[in-house]
């Protein structure tokens, strides 16, 4: 499991450490600046450079971020390398400029007006010079950080982001993202590498922030036994090899999980199809679907296993949606139209509310909530849909609004509609009514792609009914990793959201990991994605013994 703290909690955290009389401080930050050093010397070597000889510039603010930044460009210097510093504000942490230049380091001020001498240069001539390094360290702003990048130190940024340089390292966080929530003020540096300190922040787990990070490399620094409870964790796939359910010795399909889906109509009947496929190859012992006849057809011919239960309140006799079978969870919204799919889809969630049973609710689904919806129901929106849905509880906010502060408002959803709330994106944002948040992000973006949130609803459902039905009990796997009872149900979202991303990366043939380094990947579609699932999940389980 990987814990996130707000950089508030990771400077509280330092406090203890910072008694002048022994100097804790200076310690913290040499740790942090060999870590970082360090990082930098892997990195190129993974990349098969000599880092003797290579140059590296460091873009250095006036806080203890850039004196991070200096400290390690100074042993970099002592490994050989050509290092120059530009300071952004003019003046920088005294100890740490010293110890650079004493490394034979070059120093270069960037010209806000006032700084205008000889080793003065402006946001364009400095931009050129960096972009030419092997290296860039974006030691500008870090936890201290209030709003973003401004004035030259802005159009420094600007134009070296347009020049693509070749390797951008950021000091703790990119300068300009947030680090207690990963919401950005423009312009950031796109790094490749983040390496944090002390503990992962949460804006590096967090969009848009994780998309300026690149890959993010932890350096302890000694306060970790200090830090509070985290704000954000993310489940490894070690950790998926030890939540995903496996049926008892004699299991039999209803011990399994039962899903009831309602999904799909003559318009999108796709959806349905997509669905329960997906419920079908992620392990539900029966999926029993409900909708019209031609759609059920479809379904049927590329998912014979699944259960045809009528057409509901749009058959022919108009028997008005009764549910026929037993049910552990249900899946209902992807794909809707019509009045009489509306209607078996409000019929299925209020037999959901009243036998207490687990719910994905997707898409068309989520204009049909009560007023206070239970923990144990997954509303899965995307962006678009957070913002309809807060909308409707008059919360006006823009599609973009959600995509600039995701954590903000997947928080506020849940915490609004009572129930849990997984804010699809290419971070996966997973938030529990009690306010604890999980991430996720192995999809590759090939994944963007229609019908792929129905394969997501259709996996979570799945996972739902086998972890609801009979004689599964899967508290202690998720009380081992530190998981609350209470946020059970977002730690299974959150599970769902890895399965679908790692089985997305694998009909893909790239991780994302390699995905953000540059490698290439393949198209995907939705229904390969799901066909994907089973090889992805016997794979992730083969080493649990
Ligand atoms: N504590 C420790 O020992 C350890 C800390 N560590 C490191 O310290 C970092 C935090 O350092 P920090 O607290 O000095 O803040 P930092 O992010 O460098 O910037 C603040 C400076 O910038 C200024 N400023 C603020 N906003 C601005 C803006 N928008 N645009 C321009 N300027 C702005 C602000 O000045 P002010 O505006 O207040 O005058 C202030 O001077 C942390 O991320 C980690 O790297 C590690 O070494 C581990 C040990
Ligand atoms: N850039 C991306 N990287 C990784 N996954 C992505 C990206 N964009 C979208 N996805 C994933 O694709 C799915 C899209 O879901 P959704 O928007 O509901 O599509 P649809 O309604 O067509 O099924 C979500 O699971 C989302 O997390
Ligand atoms: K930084």
């Amino acid at each position: 499991m990987i814990s996130a703290f707000t950089g508030t909690d990771v400077r509280a955290a330092e406090q203890p450490l910072l008694d002048p009389r022994s100097d804790g401080g200076a310690v913290l930050m040499q740790r942090a600046a060999h870590g970082l050093a360090a990082a930098i010397v892997s990195e190129l070597r993974a990349r098969g450079q000599r880092f003797a000889g290579s140059g590296v510039t460091v873009l250095a603010g006036k806080g203890n971020n850039g004196g991070d930044g200096l400290f390690a460009a100074s042993f970099l210097a002592r490994r050989g390398m050509r290092t120059t510093a530009v300071l952004t504000a003019g003046s920088a942490h005294t100890e740490a400029l010293a110890a650079f230049t004493a490394a034979g380091g070059r120093v270069l001020i960037l010209d806000s007006g006032s700084n205008a001498g000889s080793n003065a240069g402006n946001a364009e001539e400095l931009a050129v010079l960096c972009a030419g390094d092997d290296v860039v360290i974006d030691a500008v702003l870090g936890t201290g950080a209030r709003g973003g990048l401004r004035g030259a130190a802005a159009e420094l940024v600007a134009a070296l982001q347009e020049l693509r340089p070749r390797l951008v390292v950021a000091c703790d966080v990119p300068s300009g993202v947030d680090a207690d929530t990963g919401e950005v003020h423009w312009p950031v540096l796109d790094a490749q590498l983040t390496v944090t300190f002390g503990g992962i922040k949460a804006g590096l787990l967090a969009d848009p922030g994780e998309g300026c990070a690149g890959r993010v490399q932890l350096v302890p620094i000694g306060i970790e036994s200090l830090l509070p409870a985290p704000v954000l964790r993310r489940f490894s796939t070690a950790d998926l090899a030890a939540l995903l359910p496996s049926p008892g010795r004699r299991a039999h399909k209803y011990s399994r999980g039962v899903l009831g889906v309602v999904a799909g109509s003559e318009k999108y009947a796709g959806a349905a199809v997509l669905s329960v496929h997906a419920a079908v190859v992620s392990g539900a012992g029966m999926v029993r679907y409900l909708g019209p006849a031609a759609v059920a057809r479809q379904v049927l011919a590329r998912t014979p296993e699944a259960l045809w239960e009528g057409a509901g309140a749009e058959g022919a006799n108009g028997s008005g949606g009764a549910w026929p079978g037993r049910v552990q969870a249900w899946l209902v919204g992807p794909g809707l139209d019509g009045a009489g799919q509306l209607e078996n889809a409000r019929d299925a969630l209020a037999a959901a509310l009243d036998g207490g049973q687990p719910a994905v609710v997707d898409a068309g689904a989520l204009e049909l909530l009560p007023d206070r919806c239970p923990p144990h129901w997954i509303l899965t929106p995307h962006a678009g849909e957070l913002s309809a849905l807060l909308g409707r509880s008059e919360m006006p906010v823009t599609r973009e609004d959600v995509e600039s502060r995701p954590l903000h408002f997947v928080r506020l959803a849940a915490e609004h509609t009572g129930a849990t709330v997984l804010l699809k994106g290419a971070t996966t944002l997973v938030a529990s009514p009690s306010g604890a948040v999980f991430s996720q992000s192995e999809g590759c973006p090939w994944m963007a792609t229609a019908g792929s949130g129905d394969v997501l609803a259709g996996i979570l459902g799945a996972l739902l009914a086998q972890c609801a039905g009979p004689g599964m009990d899967d508290d202690g796997a998720f009380a081992a990793l530190g998981v609350a009872p209470e946020d059970r149900w977002a730690a299974l979202g959150a599970v769902a959201v890895s399965l679908h991303g790692l089985a997305g990366s694998a009909a893909s043939g790239v991780s994302r990991a390699r995905f953000d380094a540059g490698a290439g990947g393949g198209p995907v579609t939705a229904l390969g994605i799901a066909d994907a699932v089973s090889g992805v999940w016997a794979q992730i389980v083969a080493d649990r013994l």
